[in-house]
């Protein structure tokens, strides 16, 4: 569901809060609004499912105006996401996630099978942690419980106000990453706070960036690292923006095929003289169900050996940030990339990382 700002303002006394943002949020993205403490976003989020009344100014869903939705409704046909403190503690996991599908009286069976797939979406084991309070929880399970509460109802908008804020760096990295799984999966309209810069390159198909109550500037994220419209978007995406770009950008973007496939079950004599024969450079074995199984690296080598096939590879959703440190971690300029059914999809190379980074002034 797309979602339209006209001229909306929010004001205390003779404090303007937020001063005539006009916005448009598309449908199926994930928008990051980020700007220093103070300057408006959790005002701008609340204002879209009414927690706050907006001072003046029209918001439409699908081009309906939410004033035509009765509050309730409204609030409850989008999902909200905070920091851990939303969970309810006296609440255990499954109340906690039930509580909007009870109050739209869902049948029990419905709210049940709904929770059971939740937990699955957000990667939490049912049987070991429904029953529990979210006390008995990690900071990272908590928040998984926190998002699969506001996915609870299937609602077509998430308002995510810096849900992972409070999560150690090592755990918010992991968090992120399932978040933008599920997103894939689910593909909701999310609005996403937060005042991270990388958090927002990583996770945002588009970044609203906020100075004072109004909009400095709204795009695609690439567009904004490329083209910063001003100094005070320059400063807040900091000096190594261009490197953060790469956290954006997944390994299936930039792909090559200079690689050969073998069958790792060949004789060890046959696989040399196909390599010898054929002066291949870059070998990847299959197993007998096309599996990656390893591959061979004889660009700077100059002998052949069955025993140094490398098990290494990256995902084809990991970033080339991700992917970049993994390889330069191992010492290596060229990584098999695999689906996530283990199949091989390619070839990931240093020159190819720089050379699309180059080009990268697109559209996402
Ligand atoms: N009830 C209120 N009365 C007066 N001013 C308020 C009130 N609520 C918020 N403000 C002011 O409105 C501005 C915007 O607040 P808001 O919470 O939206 O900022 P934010 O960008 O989310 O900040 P942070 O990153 O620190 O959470 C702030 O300057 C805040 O002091």
């Amino acid at each position: 569901m797309s979602i339209k700002l006209k001229n909306i303002y929010k004001k205390y006394d003779d404090f303007t809060a937020i001063e005539n943002i006009n916005i448009e949020f598309e449908d199926h993205k994930i928008i990051v609004l980020i700007g220093p403490s103070g300057c408006g976003k959790t005002t701008l989020l609340k204002i879209i499912n009414k927690l706050i009344e907006r001072s003046s100014g029209e918001i439409y869903i699908n081009n309906n105006s939410i004033d035509d939705i009765d509050t309730i409704s409204l609030r409850r046909s989008i999902g909200y996401v905070i920091q851990e403190i939303g969970l309810f503690p006296h609440m255990t996991v499954k109340e906690n996630i039930s509580i909007v599908p009870k109050l739209l009286k869902w049948p029990k069976k419905k709210i049940e099978d709904r929770i059971k797939y939740l937990m699955e979406l957000v990667n939490l084991d049912y049987e070991i942690n429904i029953n529990k309070y979210p006390a008995q929880l990690s900071g990272g399970q908590r928040q998984r419980v926190g998002v699969a509460r506001g996915l609870a109802a299937d609602p077509e908008i998430l308002l995510m106000d810096e849900p992972f804020g409070a999560i150690d760096p090592i755990n918010r990295e992991t968090l992120q990453n399932a978040f933008l799984e599920i997103q894939n999966k689910i593909k909701k309209t999310i609005i996403f706070v937060t005042h991270d810069i990388r958090e927002a390159i990583k996770l945002g198909d588009k970044i609203a960036i906020l100075n004072k109550g109004k909009i400095e500037q709204y795009d695609n994220t690439i567009n904004i690292i490329k083209r910063p419209k001003n100094s005070f978007v320059r400063n807040l995406l900091g000096e190594d923006s261009e490197f953060k770009a790469l956290e954006f950008i997944k390994v299936s973007e930039s792909l090559s095929q200079n690689y050969t496939v073998l069958n790792i079950n060949n004789y060890e004599d046959q696989v040399f003289n196909m390599i010898k024969n054929n002066n291949l450079k870059f070998i990847i074995f299959n197993d007998e169900n096309n599996k990656f199984s390893g591959y061979l690296d004889l660009m700077n080598k100059d002998k052949f050996n069955i025993e140094k096939i490398k098990k290494l590879n990256v995902k084809s959703d990991f970033s080339l940030f991700d992917s970049l440190n993994i390889m330069l971690k191992a010492g290596v300029s060229k990584i098999p990339v695999i689906n996530n059914k283990n199949e091989i999809i390619g070839l990931l190379e240093f020159e190819s990382i720089f050379k699309h980074f180059s080009l990268s002034e697109v559209n996402k």
